[in-house]
């Protein structure tokens, strides 16, 4: 007996003792595993001329034992070795596994939740089966292979029989109990209505021996008080539609067809957020059904996603994910497109270079836009669920794209308003700006809490202009591809010459910058490199002091480009700026004026590691300025 790895157990236990209520799933799971593997072995025979096989013998089987109390499914798909039953089968195969194992959150979500995060796939055989045998026979190979296990400890591996290539599912149903009617699985009504409703539309046959009755005919020799006979026979007989969904009208399907068509196609286990179905006909002809998920796989923003459309051509699987179909802003859109335009044998190499396909990714690209558009004014809750999970694939667009993108994306992006205390739009915000506001402001740091309290946020608050609150390492870069938006300027609140003052306060500050000139030389240079220069501040009411930035890198950037290997060097050009209205500024005068360079110098420190503090900037020498403290004290 081989044992389980520790995120398998973890995941079958809860399989078994499964409060979640939706047992019946498993069927779909274990049809989309064997619909995987008949793909997968047709398009080998697509790329290996030695795989040679007929495309109109694929299919899947569903068939059930009363006696024994076994459904089983059977595919003649790829198989798997010894090995792979192995690895497929004792360990977690999917990407989220390793979120699984350490991530606190994943570990405090609910159970349905978790199930709905990994998809679990076969594992959830275990839910309904006491023990599960797989009996699998690689494509190439003459050995089959019989993997066993109750699902609780462990499994083990054997040799066995089987005919051809391909795989059997065999589950032994658990006993039913007053809560759970398994045996209600072991009919063929129930298989059926199983199949036609979480199955329907995979893309090969499922077939299902079934049951039929029919009039014997009548004896030659029947007397007139003659019953007509029947008997029963069997037939083999395909119970999934088959015709793509993606092909019929939209006033021919319900939502609840796409939803389990998206569920089951796609391994998710929540209903999608949006389904979007397109059917051009003209100079380019193609069908597509597209999908908006509700939340993103665990792995969308990790290198590990593929982006990408399913791509048919007359309702011949291509390829699972055409990543040419989707832009990288949409990456999280799943379905499918079907264009008998396109050639069969197109291949990876030949799909940048086609046309076709860039007119249709172009098409299904704002097709999307314009469902978000109407997911943004008509369902506000939606979209910013929506937002809320993937806004930061759309800023990525702008920032990757340069601003090219960002006539078509700029008008979905949302932000948190400081005054609304809500997330709004930029078309929103700029409606709500008040008569004298020259530019769109932002503020980046790394909580909500923090920045509201930034001494320039409330002095931009305090003239009544909202501002941008960002906390997504994204949104400054987005901002600066961005530069405008709809003819406005596009301004980070700590920049130092923000339109923020009035004329006659910045001549009253420049000039006052002016008569301290002295002191704020020698403060500079007290500093050293690190500020470009002291002034006095137009916009400071509270706090003695803060640090703006002049030029293009702020300090939150500066932050973040220091955390890359590559963005070590950059600095932020730092400006003093000090709030010649407070109490401290005449200290600070005072020390000058006496020559007290000593005290000058204390203060000077003391103010701007005070500012870096404010801005959530780390202080250079902790332990001094702890003892500078101290020493005031
Ligand atoms: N019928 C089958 N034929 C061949 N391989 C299979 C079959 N069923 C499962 N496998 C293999 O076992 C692996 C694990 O299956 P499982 O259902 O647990 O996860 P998955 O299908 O990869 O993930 P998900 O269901 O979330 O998409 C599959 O990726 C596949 O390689």
């Amino acid at each position: 007996m081989r044992k389980f790895k520790t995120e398998s157990k973890k995941l079958l236990d809860l399989m078994i003792n499964s409060i979640y209520t939706n047992r019946e799933i498993f069927l779909r799971e274990l049809i989309s595993n064997a619909s995987d593997a008949v793909d997968k072995l047709y398009f080998k025979s697509l790329t290996d001329d030695a795989v040679v096989i007929d495309r109109s013998e694929l299919a899947i089987e569903v068939s059930f034992d009363k006696e024994a109390r076994t459904i089983t499914v059977s595919d003649n798909g790829i198989g798997m070795t010894a090995d792979e039953l192995e690895k497929f089968l004792g360990t977690i195969a999917h990407s989220g596994s390793e979120q699984f194992k350490g991530d606190p959150e994943v570990a405090a979500s609910t159970e349905a939740d978790i199930i709905g995060q990994f998809g679990v796939g076969f594992y959830s055989s275990f839910m309904v089966a006491k023990s599960v045998r797989v009996v699998s026979r690689a494509y190439g190979s003459d050995e089959a292979s019989c993997w066993s296990s109750n699902g609780i400890e462990g499994y083990t591996i054997s040799p066995a029989e089987r005919a051809t290539h391909g795989t059997d599912v065999i589950m032994t149903l658990k006993d039913s109990t007053e809560e759970e009617d398994y045996d209600a699985y072991l009919s063929e009504w129930g298989l059926k209505d199983l199949i036609r409703r979480y199955s329907n539309y995979v893309r090969y046959p499922i077939k299902m021996t079934v049951t039929k009755r029919r009039p014997i005919p009548k004896p030659e020799d029947a007397g007139e008080d003659y019953v007509q006979q029947y008997e029963d026979y069997t037939d083999v007989e395909t119970v999934n539609s088959m015709v793509p969904i993606w092909k019929r009208r939209k006033s021919d399907v319900t939502q609840e067809d796409y939803d389990e068509f998206y569920k089951s196609d796609f391994h998710d286990f929540t209903e999608p957020a949006r389904t979007i179905s397109v059917h051009a006909e003209g100079a380019l002809s193609y069908d597509a059904l597209l999908f908006v998920p509700k939340r993103p796989p665990f792995d969308l923003y990790s290198r590990d996603y593929e982006k990408g459309l399913a791509l048919y051509s007359s309702n011949v699987l291509i390829m699972n994910k055409c990543a040419e179909l989707l832009p990288d802003h949409y990456m999280f859109v799943r379905g499918v497109v079907d264009s008998s335009d396109l050639t069969l044998n197109i291949s990876r190499e030949t799909l940048q270079h086609n046309s076709q396909l860039r007119a249709i990714a172009n098409k299904v690209e704002k097709k999307i836009t314009a469902e978000l558009e109407k997911m943004r004014d008509n369902d506000r809750e939606d979209y910013e669920a929506f937002f809320e999970h993937f806004g930061r694939a759309l800023k990525f667009g702008i920032y990757t794209s340069y601003g090219a993108k960002s006539d078509e994306l700029s008008g979905l992006l949302m932000f948190y308003s400081a005054s609304k205390k809500c997330m709004v739009t930029l078309a929103e915000y700029v409606e709500a700006m008040p008569e004298g506001q020259g530019a769109i402001y932002y503020a980046c740091g790394e909580s909500l809490a923090h920045l509201d309290k930034l001494p320039m946020v409330k002095a931009a608050r305090a003239k009544g202009f909202d501002v941008l609150l960002c906390t997504e390492d994204v949104d400054e870069f987005c901002f600066q591809a961005l530069g405008r938006f709809d003819d406005r300027e596009i301004a980070n609140v700590a920049g130092a010459d923000l339109d923020l003052a009035t004329d006659e306060e910045k001549a009253a500050a420049e000039e006052a910058s002016k008569a301290n000139e002295g002191m704020f030389e020698k403060m500079r240079d007290m500093l050293g490199e690190s500020v470009s220069k002291v002034v006095v501040s137009t916009r400071l009411t509270d706090v003695p002091a803060a640090l703006t930035t002049a030029g293009p890198i702020s300090l939150e950037m500066e932050k973040l480009l220091s955390r890359m290997p590559d963005g070590q060097g950059a600095k932020s050009e730092r400006v003093l700026e000090l709030n010649a209205g407070h109490r401290v500024f005449g200290v600070l005068k005072a020390a000058h004026d006496a020559g007290d360079d000593k005290k000058l110098r204390l203060y000077t420190d003391l103010l701007y590691n005070q500012a870096l503090l404010i801005e959530g900037m780390p202080i250079e020498d902790p332990m001094a300025f702890a003892e500078q403290i101290s020493e005031l004290m």
